[in-house]
């Protein structure tokens, strides 16, 4: 609850207790911890019972509770970097700042705990309209300006001087295209230049394409962390999907996409959070 000092503080100020902060850091990048060459990544998002991120791939959904709301907002903080593809960016029209007591903007000085809004759009189809929520909480010094992660060697002239002028950039990787138009990016090529980039930790949100190619197992091992909000929803079908592509064994018999280890569950108001690590 907002204390009576706290009246300067914009509207949407969230606060996430000392006590439920606890059971998360182990789950959390550690500054002792972290690999040289790329940027450690955490793979968080909230789940209906049915493994579904929102109604329909145009819906914003509202899944987590108020308590794991609040404690999205403390992973923003302890992360660099927020990541999402363009799908979600369309979509949602997101804010991806950290609206926490204490953080820029939020009784924070500078961009303290702000992090990095970060865009996988391979060929710069997103449009930033003045209504775009990121850049104007970037106008407001309450977020950072995005990185947007293209395939696309000349983006858009116009983009590029609003995106730099608000502190932002193009990064162009190798992306592959399929025949029927799917994108396909190296996660582990995507991980070290943001680590060039001065980024040391992402967190990365969804949507379903984001996080089912995350999954596949080429990948898995680069994933530190899962910490997944279930809420006690069922969207039913129509919706977007968490469901990596199946996988058979040497007899060519279907097993399991991927499976958590050291797995730890914590009942979080109506929700529960599940945190672990890929098994391997
Ligand atoms: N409940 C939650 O925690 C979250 C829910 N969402 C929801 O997810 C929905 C959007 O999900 P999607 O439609 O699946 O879109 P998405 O956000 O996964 O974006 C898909 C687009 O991103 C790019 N992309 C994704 N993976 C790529 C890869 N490996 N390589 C290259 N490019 C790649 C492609 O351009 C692709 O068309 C929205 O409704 C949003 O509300 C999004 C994030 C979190
Ligand atoms: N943690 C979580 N719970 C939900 O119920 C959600 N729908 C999401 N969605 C993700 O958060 C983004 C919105 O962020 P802002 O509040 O606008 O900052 C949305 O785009 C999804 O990435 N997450």
């Amino acid at each position: 609850m907002a204390q009576a000092s706290d009246q300067t503080l914009p509207k949407d100020t969230l606060y996430f207790p000392a006590k439920d902060r606890e059971f998360l850091e182990p789950h959390l990048p550690q500054k002792d911890g972290l690999d040289s060459n790329k940027c450690f990544a955490t793979l968080t998002f909230a789940t209906s019972l049915d493994s579904q991120l929102a109604l329909s791939p145009g819906a914003p959904t509202q899944l987590s509770g108020p308590q794991s709301k609040a404690m999205t907002h403390y992973l923003r903080f302890r992360h660099d970097a927020i990541m999402i593809g363009v799908g979600t960016a369309v979509a949602d029209n997101p804010s991806l700042n950290c609206r926490l007591e204490g953080a820029g903007g939020y009784g924070g000085s500078d961009l303290i705990g702000q992090p990095r809004p970060v865009i996988i759009d391979p060929t710069a189809r997103w449009d930033f309209s003045e209504k775009n929520k990121i850049f104007v909480l970037c106008r407001e010094g309450r977020g950072k300006a995005p990185y947007i992660i293209t395939g696309e060697q000349n983006p858009p002239a116009e983009q590029k001087k609003i995106l730099e002028e608000h502190g932002g950039k193009f990064i162009t990787l190798g992306i592959k295209t399929s025949d029927i138009g799917s994108h396909r990016l190296d996660w582990s090529e995507l991980l070290q230049t943001l680590k060039a980039e001065g980024l040391d930790s992402v967190m990365i949100e969804g949507g379903g394409q984001v996080i089912n190619s995350l999954l596949d197992p080429v990948f898995q091992p680069l994933i530190d962390s899962i910490i997944v909000t279930i809420a006690p929803t069922w969207l039913g079908q129509g919706g977007v999907v968490v469901s990596p592509s199946r996988q058979v064994d040497e007899h060519g018999k279907p097993r399991a996409a991927a499976r958590l280890k050291e797995a730890k569950w914590y009942p979080f108001g109506e929700d529960v959070v599940l945190c672990g690590r890929v098994k391997l």
